[in-house]
């Protein structure tokens, strides 16, 4: 059995990690902390895990972590920062879901996060655990940064397409739409139900902190380098879901039909159990993946001219945050790859 700990068991992300933990077959749940919770049972706040866990919430101190093979942090970012390389020294291995590791370049995350980085000398070491395309790295990993959810949408939507060389770089737009759970739990004005139901806005138009994040993760897959992709996320009043629509300009449109891309897209991801390429002329849901660790993707061409439209949906509090972070967990314990993530989206 894996021993696993949560640094963060009361905000979105934790109670979604829980719900796939308590179900995991090859997973025994060793700590679940919370500062504000400490020593009230899990199941006394979350009903849904009544029968299915029987521990209390605890302080998030090292020593109680440290009896663990691998701590989760759902917490806000630069948390993780302060506790991980005392985790890493007493062999405990980490899954961070915030952004303290995701960034190369602790100059680039000290702009974009505003504070200093505590531990840069791990951020070399750091895998970025988006394992359609880091499956090796994060097999060997000990400290897995995973991804922010616009990315992952953003990124498993370009990937085929960049890979491929077919996109001028310089052309990409990606036009995102988020649930607002992707804001946390935390009480925010900007998310009560008078504020964002009934309404939808844009946010962050010039300049969000994924940016950097996604045009990093791009440039890996492309031979020039993405740095000058426009993306937009908005806030739509609904719970859970990303909805990504993806634009890029053809190098060569004549020599790739529609057929082509479609074809490139199913191969691309014939093999990856958490990413489905639907059929020509489909139009992806939010609720065909709420609850469920996939991302589906269409892609288009409008009035076959030159530019390729993708739209990519995932959950963002599934395979945008925990169902990714328990993906990363089976992969670094050599495990089966979607064991405890079988979840059928939950429709209507
Ligand atoms: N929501 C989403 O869709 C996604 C979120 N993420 C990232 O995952 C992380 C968690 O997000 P989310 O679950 O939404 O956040 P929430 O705000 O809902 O929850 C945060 C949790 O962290 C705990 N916490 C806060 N401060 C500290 C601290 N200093 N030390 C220890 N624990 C602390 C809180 O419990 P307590 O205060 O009681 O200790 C709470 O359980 C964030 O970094 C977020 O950016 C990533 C992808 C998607
Ligand atoms: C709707 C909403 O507010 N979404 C969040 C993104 C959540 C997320 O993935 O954030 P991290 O990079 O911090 O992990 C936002 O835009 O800030």
């Amino acid at each position: 059995m894996i021993k696993a700990g949560i640094v963060g068991g009361t905000g979105y992300t934790g109670i979604e990690l829980l719900r796939l933990l308590v179900q995991h077959p090859a997973v025994q749940l060793q700590a679940i902390t919370s500062r504000s919770e400490a020593g009230k049972q899990v199941s006394e706040l979350f009903p849904n895990l009544r029968g299915h866990l029987d521990l209390p919430f605890t302080e998030p101190d090292v020593e109680t972590l440290a009896a663990c093979d691998v701590v989760f942090f759902a917490t806000p970012n630069g948390v993780a920062m302060k506790q991980v390389p005392a985790l890493l020294e007493r062999g405990v291995r980490v899954i961070d879901l915030a952004a303290d590791f995701r960034i190369r370049e602790v100059g680039v995350w000290e702009q974009w996060y505003k504070m200093q980085h505590a531990c840069p000398e791990l951020l070399g070491e750091a895998v970025y655990g988006l394992p359609e395309v880091n499956r090796d790295a994060i097999r060997q990993a000990r400290l897995v940064a995973n991804p922010g959810c616009y990315p992952t949408a953003v990124q498993l939507g370009f990937k085929p397409l960049l890979d491929a060389g077919l996109l001028q770089e310089e052309s990409l737009v990606a036009d995102c739409k988020s649930g607002a759970s992707g804001a946390g739990r935390g009480a925010n004005v900007g998310t009560l139900l008078c504020e964002a139901g009934d309404s939808f806005h844009a946010y962050g138009v010039s300049g969000h902190r994924h940016q950097p994040e996604i045009e990093q993760g791009l440039s890996m897959m492309s031979a020039g380098g993405v740095n000058q992709l426009t993306f937009v996320p908005h806030l739509l009043p609904m719970i859970r879901g990303i909805h990504a629509t993806l634009y890029g300009r053809l190098n060569n449109p004549e020599s790739h039909s529609l057929a082509d891309i479609q074809a490139l897209y199913e191969q691309a991801y014939a093999n990856e159990p958490f990413v489905d390429v639907m059929p020509e002329g489909s139009l992806p849901e939010t609720r065909s993946v709420r609850g469920a660790n996939h991302c589906r993707i269409a892609v288009y061409r409008p009035g076959n001219n030159d530019t390729v439209v993708v739209l990519s949906v995932i959950d963002n509090l599934v395979k945008g945050a925990a169902g990714q972070a328990v993906q990363n967990m089976n992969i670094m314990f050599d495990h089966p790859e979607s064991e405890g993530l079988g979840q059928v989206a939950l429709l209507p």
